[in-house]
């Protein structure tokens, strides 16, 4: 099987760590270089060199792909960088914007390269998701709740976010709850998008986990996925690496390229 270079930023964070064992032990992948904020020149775990200007890892390294495991304000960064130096994007870091996606879309269509964001990479939440979007064809009434760990920065989470998208594509907007309902305490009802209804919970203890709760006539039904640990999201790293470099545009969410 054909090398697939790569370069990791983040490499130092919790996703990164694992991602850079991922790349260590996968046979046909191959660790080029880091971006991290620190650190520059150095040699990172003494196999390869730690940049911290983007631009000139991609030019003095010439990886095939980028994973990104950072913020949502550096992760855009090096997203469209990686994009206009021919590297292809694969995204963990969440906090992108509908704005961030379509101008990314756009890029990787020009360069004619493969690009791709998923909000989640664990195999059980994508199936949450999707098993979301099937139940709310039956159950219009939905609320989502996000629990993660505390030292997250986006809240609410990209899975929230991606699930209550995915429930929209069937069930459109709807208002829930009594048309004359008051919060008290402002953000009681959670975050809103169209309609659905988004709480997040952010507790030390928590890694990542979220339920999908539908309310019917008397009857409810739970949707639920937990993660342990972070070597839950690798397997769809490594498939998201291997699937990038064959396609040649952006894909936006894991449920668009497992089977
Ligand atoms: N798609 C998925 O399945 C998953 C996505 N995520 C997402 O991945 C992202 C990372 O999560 P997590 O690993 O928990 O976060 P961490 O805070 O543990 O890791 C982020 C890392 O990025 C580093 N960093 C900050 N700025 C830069 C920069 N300019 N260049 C290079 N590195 C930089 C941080 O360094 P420092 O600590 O020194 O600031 C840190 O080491 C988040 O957006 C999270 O939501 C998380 C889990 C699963
Ligand atoms: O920050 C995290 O930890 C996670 N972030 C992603 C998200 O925002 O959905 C994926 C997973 O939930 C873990």
């Amino acid at each position: 099987m054909e090398q697939i270079k790569i370069v990791i930023a983040g490499p130092r964070g919790r996703m990164g760590q694992e991602a850079v064992k991922l790349v260590n032990e996968t046979e046909h992948f191959t660790l080029s270089a880091v971006i991290d904020k620190i650190n520059d020149g150095e040699w990172f775990q003494d196999q390869v060199r730690t940049y911290t200007n983007p631009e000139q890892c991609f030019a003095e390294t010439s990886p095939d792909v980028l994973i990104d495991l950072t913020t949502p304000e550096v992760g855009k960064i090096h997203t469209k960088l990686a994009l206009e130096h021919g590297v292809r994007p694969v995204v963990g870091t969440t906090g992108f914007q509908e704005e961030d996606l379509q101008e990314l879309r756009k890029l990787a269509e020009e360069k004619g390269i493969g690009a791709i964001i998923a909000p989640n990479f664990a195999i059980g939440a994508v199936l949450m998701m999707k098993f979301a979007k099937m139940a709310a064809r039956y159950f219009p009434d939905v609320e989502i709740i996000e629990m993660h760990h505390d030292k997250k920065l986006d809240a609410p989470s990209g899975t929230g976010i991606k699930t209550a998208e995915m429930i929209y594509e069937v069930r459109g907007n709807k208002k829930q709850g009594h048309p004359e309902e008051k919060e008290t305490i402002k953000g009681a009802r959670g975050g809103e998008w169209n309609g659905i209804h988004i709480h997040s919970v952010r507790l030390p203890g928590l890694v990542a986990h979220q339920e999908v709760l539908f309310g019917g006539d008397g009857q409810t039904l739970k949707i639920r996925h937990d993660s342990y640990n972070r070597a839950s999201f690798m397997s769809g790293v490594k498939l998201s690496v291997e699937t990038v470099m064959k396609i040649d545009t952006l894909v936006y969410g894991l449920e668009n390229i497992i089977e």
